[in-house]
């Protein structure tokens, strides 16, 4: 699916990234872990196409995005949804949803979305800046899936929300790749949300990628070194 070869990203003449290498399988669910100021969201930013590549590739199958646009490595299939949600705040729930259908030229919402996210049809007329944080989370999910992703790319989604939603959006995204059979890929501080939806999880360090575990490994002690935990 996702490969990642050598990548390397900065700001200015700052190296943030360092020679990152690594490969997402088909319906995997693969996390990337470390503490804050690590490199994850630099690195979500360049896998999309909103920070440059220094140096190394980063492919979809055969096709290779590194120099290509955010809309175009959409319509090969990645879709993105960034730290912080980052949803319209004065279009309507199903306004925002629509932005995700632009790069694809499809005017349908996919079905399984208000599936998905019930509380998004309820609230399809109401403005994304009035929904609550875990809401606008799910509203950033749908608006992704919209246009129907082959890899789903979350940075941090569980920031700024409620434990309890947290479990829920572990579920949901194990909904979502047992519906779609798609790819995710996110980024994450939060233990037990990678204990709960994580196949593998990548450590980042510094920059660098420094260990690999399978999720069943994953505990408090074996990612200790690695988080404030
Ligand atoms: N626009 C920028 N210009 C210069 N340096 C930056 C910029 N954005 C981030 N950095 C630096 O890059 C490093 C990695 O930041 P990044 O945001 O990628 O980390 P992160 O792991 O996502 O952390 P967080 O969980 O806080 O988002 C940090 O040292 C940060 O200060």
């Amino acid at each position: 699916m996702l490969k990642v070869n050598e990548l390397s990203i900065g700001y200015g003449l700052s190296q943030v990234v360092h020679d990152i290498n690594f490969e997402l399988g088909q319906g995997e669910i693969l996390g990337v872990m470390g503490r804050n100021g690590m490199g994850k969201t630099t690195l979500f930013k360049a896998l999309i196409g909103l920070l440059p590549a220094w140096s190394g590739d980063i492919r979809m199958g055969d096709v290779v995005l590194t120099a290509q646009r955010p809309y175009r490595r959409v319509a090969s299939g990645l879709a993105y949804v960034p730290q912080g949600r980052q949803v319209f705040a004065t279009l309507t729930v199903e306004e925002n949803i629509r932005t995700g259908l632009e790069a694809t030229g499809r005017k349908r919402i996919p079905d399984d979305i208000y599936s998905l996210f019930p509380v998004l049809q309820e609230m399809r007329k109401r403005r994304a800046g009035n929904l609550s944080g875990g809401q606008q989370q799910q509203l950033a999910v749908a608006r992704a899936l919209a246009a129907e992703p082959d890899v789903l790319l979350l940075d941090e989604p569980t920031e700024g929300i409620q434990p309890s939603i947290i479990k829920d959006m572990a579920k949901t995204l194990r909904e979502i790749r047992r519906i779609r059979n798609i790819s995710i890929l996110f980024s994450e501080q939060v233990l037990s949300f990678a204990m709960d939806v994580s196949d593998r999880v990548l450590v980042i360090d510094r920059g660098r990628l420094v260990d690999e575990m399978q999720g069943q490994e994953l505990s408090e002690a074996s990612m200790a070194q690695y988080l404030s935990v």
